[in-house]
């Protein structure tokens, strides 16, 4: 299986390469050449099969030849030891023609681990026998950053750079990064917003400074690693409510669309399902698809901080499928994008953005009421990503066939946010227990690439 960039100005590549490198060096993402295909068998079959060999069997579609089958079957085995739910993702009816799909159930209590824990697994399996360092390079909003940090801390022959915008992540968040006593962890807060620690993670990507004498990559959903992990919970969940035969709607709180475009992947995969993605009052992807402009503005801080979000990377994806995969078209677009911060749609490139994907805005009264109504209506105690995510599908499950929300955080990660509405702390589960005391390591910096990039050199050249 090759991989090829958005942009059509790189050598095609494998699976291995796309995840050592993070980005394309012509500043495109990574895209597998061709969608591998899963049968109305396999769809069938997936309902009765343990999640971890789904996962692996689906990683091992997208790594093919490039990784030891070994490492991505240990990759998969990786969530046993570390989820604390059996089902790893279960999936739970609330309502006749609604579901959540909880996500949250591991080792930092985001839907981030289920990529991040294997992603760790296969990063060892691509750099074994090299004896190359691997820098890895992150921008978070909050959950990211902590999921990276738990599965990299202390990793032999890989650096780890977190950047999230200072103030603008819970405290629980925070902590989960900056408490972590790891030599090869550095934590820096960026004076600004996640859109700034994401434009600065891309500009050092494209320091080629920095790869003499290491490889330089990233965790976050730019990386094909990431997106490859994320795909199997939407076929586990599309096969248990009777894909092939249904057509389930997944409502997916949406920040970097990284996970939405995942949901993509699996239904280009032959999984039938449409796609919603709901994201809070920043709303510059709901904009585009709902009014044909693609515009960057200021991201406003909401209760929903981890999508706080206002250029998500992932869209470029969306775009390069809407385009019949025209580099040249995409490359114009987010090269315009970059230049003049808004972009037009053309009416056909609109149709077919809107064929693969709807969206909707939610603001904070209805996700303040949302984490209200689940709590009265099927005591549950929500985060207000899954809020977001399951204000929408409510109003669509309405509709009639079966909408699932995906619940991406456990709401103990948002005390701050959730106590004030129900009256009562979310109880902390097991993965937070251990997180409140501890001295925090943080560097505070502006959102300037030389401050950036000088704290960055500093970590890797500490390294051995
Ligand atoms: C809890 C939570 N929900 C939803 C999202 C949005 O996911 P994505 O950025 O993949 O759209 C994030 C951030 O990624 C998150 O941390
Ligand atoms: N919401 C994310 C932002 C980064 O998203 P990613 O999926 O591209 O890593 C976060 O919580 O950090």
């Amino acid at each position: 299986m090759n991989y090829v960039s958005t942009r059509g100005g790189a050598a095609p590549t494998t699976f291995r390469d796309a995840l050592l490198r993070g980005m394309a060096p012509d500043g495109g993402l990574y895209m597998p050449a061709r969608w591998p295909t899963l049968s109305a068998g396999d769809l069938r079959a997936a309902a009765a099969r343990p999640y971890v060999d789904l996962a692996a069997d689906i990683l091992g579609l997208f790594a093919g030849e490039s990784l030891p089958p070994a490492a991505v079957r240990a990759a998969a085995d990786r969530l046993t030891g570390t989820f604390h739910h059996a089902a790893i993702t279960p999936l739970v009816q609330l309502e006749p023609n609604l579901w959540v799909l909880e996500l949250f159930h591991g080792p930092t209590a985001a839907f981030k681990d289920l990529a991040m824990q294997m992603m760790a697994v296969m990063t060892d399996a691509a750099l074994e026998g090299t004896g190359q360092r691997l820098l890895l390079l992150t921008a978070t909003s909050g959950d990211t950053g902590a999921a990276a940090v738990r599965a990299f801390a202390g990793a032999e022959s890989v650096d780890l750079a977190v950047l999230h915008p200072l103030d603008r992540v819970s405290p629980v968040q925070r902590r989960q990064m900056t408490t972590v006593d790891a030599p090869n962890v550095l934590n820096l807060a960026v004076r600004g917003d996640f859109d700034d620690c994401q434009r600065l993670v891309k500009a050092i990507l494209a320091d080629e400074t920095l790869r003499e004498g290491r490889r330089v990559s990233s965790v976050n959903s730019i990386n094909w690693g990431r997106l490859a992990g994320q795909v199997p919970y939407y076929v586990a969940a599309a096969s248990a409510l009777g894909a092939p035969h249904v057509t389930p709607r997944f409502v997916v709180p949406t920040g970097n669309f990284g996970d939405a475009f995942a949901g993509w992947v699996a239904r280009a995969m032959g999984v039938p399902l449409t796609l919603i993605a709901a994201v809070n009052r920043n709303d510059a992807l709901a904009r585009a698809l709902n009014h044909g402009r693609y515009e960057r503005t200021a991201a406003n801080p909401t209760a929903s901080v981890s999508m706080d979000v206002q250029a998500p990377s992932n869209f470029e994806r969306l775009l390069f499928e809407a385009t019949g995969r025209d580099a040249d078209a995409t490359r114009g677009f987010f090269e315009t994008f970059a230049r003049d911060g808004a972009v037009d749609l053309a009416p056909d490139l609109l149709a077919a953005l809107r064929a693969d994907a709807a969206a909707v805005s939610i603001d904070e009264d209805r996700t303040r009421a949302e984490i209200a109504h689940a709590w009265k209506a099927y005591g549950r105690v929500i985060c207000p990503h899954t809020a977001v995510a399951l204000a929408a599908a409510r109003d669509m499950a309405r509709e009639g066939g079966p909408v699932v929300a995906l619940s991406t955080a456990h709401p103990a990660k948002f005390p701050e946010s959730v106590a004030p509405v129900l009256g009562f702390e979310p109880p902390v589960p097991p993965a937070l227990a251990a997180i409140t005391g501890g001295k925090e390591r943080l560097t505070v910096i502006d959102a300037d690439l030389d401050q950036a990039l000088d704290a960055v050199k500093a970590l890797a050249g500490a390294s051995p």
